[in-house]
């Protein structure tokens, strides 16, 4: 039986190491919480809240998590005793995945280092090498764009995703399919387009991408159906599927063909792996998206992505892609476009904070 002692939150900022632009919003730095859980024999969990300082993206922001946990999930956790991690009773609060997920990734660090084994193991992953590609946001210059690829793909990233907008989309495909004919690429709009953009869509085919992520609005799941119908490029959804309801009302609309899961954008891995599991039975391939995590959240989205029907390549890769120093040791690496999870207990890297502001919660 586990039962939860104390939670301390560490908040601090981390600035990346390049601005990551998209069609909303460009980030320069996150504000991210650390949490710290305490069971009964003084054994230790990690979590992350890896949402952003504004709601673009989501409805939560790093304040909102931080409220949620303090006033609602802490309280709430506090009371339960568990033998499972799938235990953990959060439905009572609405949404707030990201918040939930902050906590919920801690009780499975916990669980899994309290029963010896790598966390990847505990959630029912079958191996820990994780196919990674790389995501690379608006560059002012087309040779900066070009540059940056090829440093991906000297990386060993197995695939290329670009973010796009309607006004440089066509532009930024014909140049970088001139440069990388055959290079995996995919684009990711972030809900730039709209229905009556049916006929300009339409001319990304020829491009050969593996997927267009999140073209329409997060609640279109009709207007994705239309759309996929004219498109021959695979439509990925990724701020539509918060939940497995939304899966299986984009399953049956044929709103997608594949799905893009984050741990925190569904809740944690509870609720990850009963969607990994829906769409394995109704082969709609996933692959693991990116929040650009620090090292903590990275390294829980990696072992989300061991699961076998996560087929294509994840968004988090090397901690040095995105940061300076990252709070974890050993930074996670890319060797040959994989990622290798540790075999130790738990998360598998150690947390390596620098001095940050401490929220101890009872
Ligand atoms: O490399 C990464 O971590 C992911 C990059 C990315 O595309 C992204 C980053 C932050 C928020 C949303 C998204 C997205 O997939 O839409
Ligand atoms: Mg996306």
């Amino acid at each position: 039986m586990i039962s939860f002692k104390k939670i301390i939150m560490h908040r601090l900022k981390m600035p990346l190491k390049y601005p990551f632009a998209n069609s909303s919003t460009t980030i320069t730095e996150k504000d991210i919480i650390i949490t710290e859980l305490h069971d009964q024999d003084g054994i230790i969990g990690y979590g992350e809240s890896v949402a952003f300082d504004s709601p673009w993206y989501t409805e939560e922001t790093t304040d909102t998590v931080q409220y949620m946990m303090e006033h609602h999930l802490w309280p709430l956790i506090k009371k339960q005793q568990i033998n499972h991690p799938t235990e953990l009773k959060l439905h009572n609060i609405r949404r707030n995945h990201m918040a939930k997920t902050a906590i919920e990734g801690a009780v499975w660090d916990l669980y899994a280092k309290r029963t010896q084994q790598p966390l990847y193991q505990a959630i029912g992953g079958t191996t820990n090498q994780i196919p990674v590609g790389a995501a690379i946001g608006f560059q002012s210059t087309d040779e900066q764009l070009i540059e940056k690829i090829a440093q991906a793909l000297e990386q060993g990233y197995q695939r290329i995703k670009l973010k796009i907008k309607p006004e440089n989309d066509l532009h930024t495909l014909e140049t970088v399919r001139n440069h990388f004919p055959t290079t995996p690429l995919m684009v990711d709009a972030n809900s730039a387009y709209t229905i009556n953009d049916i006929d300009h869509l339409k001319k990304m085919d020829p491009y050969h991408l593996m997927m267009i992520e999140q073209p329409l609005a997060s609640d279109d799941f009709i207007d994705h159906a239309k759309l996929q119908h004219e498109i021959n490029t695979p439509i990925c959804l990724d701020e539509s599927i918060h939940t497995l309801a939304d899966v299986q009302t984009a399953i049956s609309l044929n709103s997608c063909k594949i799905i893009s899961i984050k741990l925190a954008k569904v809740g944690g891995f509870t609720n990850a792996i009963k969607i990994h599991d829906y769409c394995q039975e109704h082969n709609i391939p996933v692959w693991c998206g990116g929040m650009l995590e620090a090292g903590i959240g990275r390294a829980q989205s990696l072992a989300l992505a061991t699961l076998p029907n996560f087929t294509l390549p994840a968004d988090p890769g090397a901690s040095n892609r995105y940061w300076h120093q990252d709070i974890i040791t050993p930074e996670v690496e890319v060797q040959n476009g994989y990622v290798t999870l540790p075999k130790r207990p738990g998360i598998g890297y150690d947390l390596n904070l620098p001095t940050t502001d401490q929220k101890v919660l009872t």
